[in-house]
């Protein structure tokens, strides 16, 4: 009976690898048909990438957009999602490796391109639809965080599949300042990992935590001398890619199976924090360098 569940369980991971396989190789389906083919060359202007490894197989990628904290932007976004795809064909890669540059892993979705939306540019549009792509990764990715992994830097990290933190990183969900809610796994992931209260405590006051708070809690498995996080993380890599990619990608997928629950309800009450004022008045706020008045409303 062991063997029948457990031959069960192979076929159908090794099914839905398969699928997913698929999806990636048609690239016009998978993000931005409009703007985006991952197998068009590209030339990145937010990230950085570059193979490292002594067998050069761990894909590395940085989010080069220092003077912003690296805030996600849609052509962030865009990038780093040709750049995994770019990872994901390259048969000499066996993991990935995301960090950030500077004093930043990501400060979240970028306020200053959200700001003027309104609720139907976010519902009908496709707003945010790059986002969750590293989900459909197989490959094993860790998150490097070397600083602040705020709102959708937080739950990009959490979208990976290990996370490693510097001494002088923090993480916090501070979308209830600016009027709105987490959205990309942050009342889902989140609660999961640190559990209800701390989940609650942090997306309800904004707060932020860090490393080793991080580490208590079961966000990050290890803490770093910030100066050796980005080599471990690669080192880790390293060991990954040496196994079978096979086996790693059904084991991560796995992992996933247990882990994951659909992510579209809290995507539209996300969008739904755009037909409100305090969702302006907060990201407004923000912009002008001053403190939010809200209405509630
Ligand atoms: C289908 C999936 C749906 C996905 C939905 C995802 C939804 C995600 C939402 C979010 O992530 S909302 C954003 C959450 N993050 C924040 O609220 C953090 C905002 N930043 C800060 O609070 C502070 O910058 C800081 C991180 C605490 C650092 O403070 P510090 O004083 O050290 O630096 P600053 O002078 O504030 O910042 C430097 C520079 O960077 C700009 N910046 C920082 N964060 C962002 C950001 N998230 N978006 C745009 N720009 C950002 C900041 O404005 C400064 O630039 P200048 O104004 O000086 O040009």
């Amino acid at each position: 009976m062991a063997g029948l569940v457990r031959n069960f369980f192979s076929l159908r991971a090794f099914t839905e690898i398969s699928r997913r396989r698929t999806f990636l190789q048609v690239p016009a389906l998978a993000v931005k048909p409009a703007s985006y083919c991952c197998s068009e060359p590209k030339t990145y202007t937010q990230i950085l990438v570059e193979k490292r490894g002594e067998k050069n197989n761990v894909g590395f990628i940085q989010l080069n957009r220092r003077k912003s904290l690296n805030a996600l932007c849609e052509e962030l976004m865009l990038e780093l999602s040709h750049a995994l795809d770019e990872y994901e064909k390259d048969k000499n890669v066996g993991a990935i490796v995301i960090t950030g540059i500077g004093k930043a892993f990501a400060a979240g979705a970028d306020i200053k391109e959200m700001e003027g939306l309104d609720f139907t540019k976010v519902y009908g549009g496709d707003f945010l639809s790059n986002w969750t792509h590293i989900t459909k990764i197989t490959k094993p990715i860790i998150a490097a965080v070397n600083g602040f992994a705020l709102g959708g830097g937080c739950e990009l990290a959490m979208m990976c599949d290990i996370i490693y933190a510097g001494e002088k990183a923090s993480f916090g969900q501070p979308e209830i300042i600016l009027g709105t809610i987490p959205g990309a796994g942050g009342t889902q992931r989140l609660p999961r990992v640190v559990g209800k209260s701390m989940a609650m405590e942090m997306c309800l006051t904004g707060d932020r935590v860090n490393a080793q708070q991080a580490l208590q809690a079961g966000l990050v498995s290890k803490v770093l001398p910030d100066e050796q996080l980005v080599d471990e993380a690669v080192k880790t890599a390293e060991k990954i890619a040496s196994y079978s990619k096979v086996a790693t990608s059904m084991c991560k997928e796995a992992i996933n199976t247990a882990y994951e629950t659909s992510s579209e309800r809290m995507v539209s009450t996300l969008k739904e924090t755009f037909t409100r004022n305090d969702r302006r008045e907060g990201m407004s706020a923000f912009v002008a360098k001053r403190k939010p008045e809200f209405t509630d409303s």
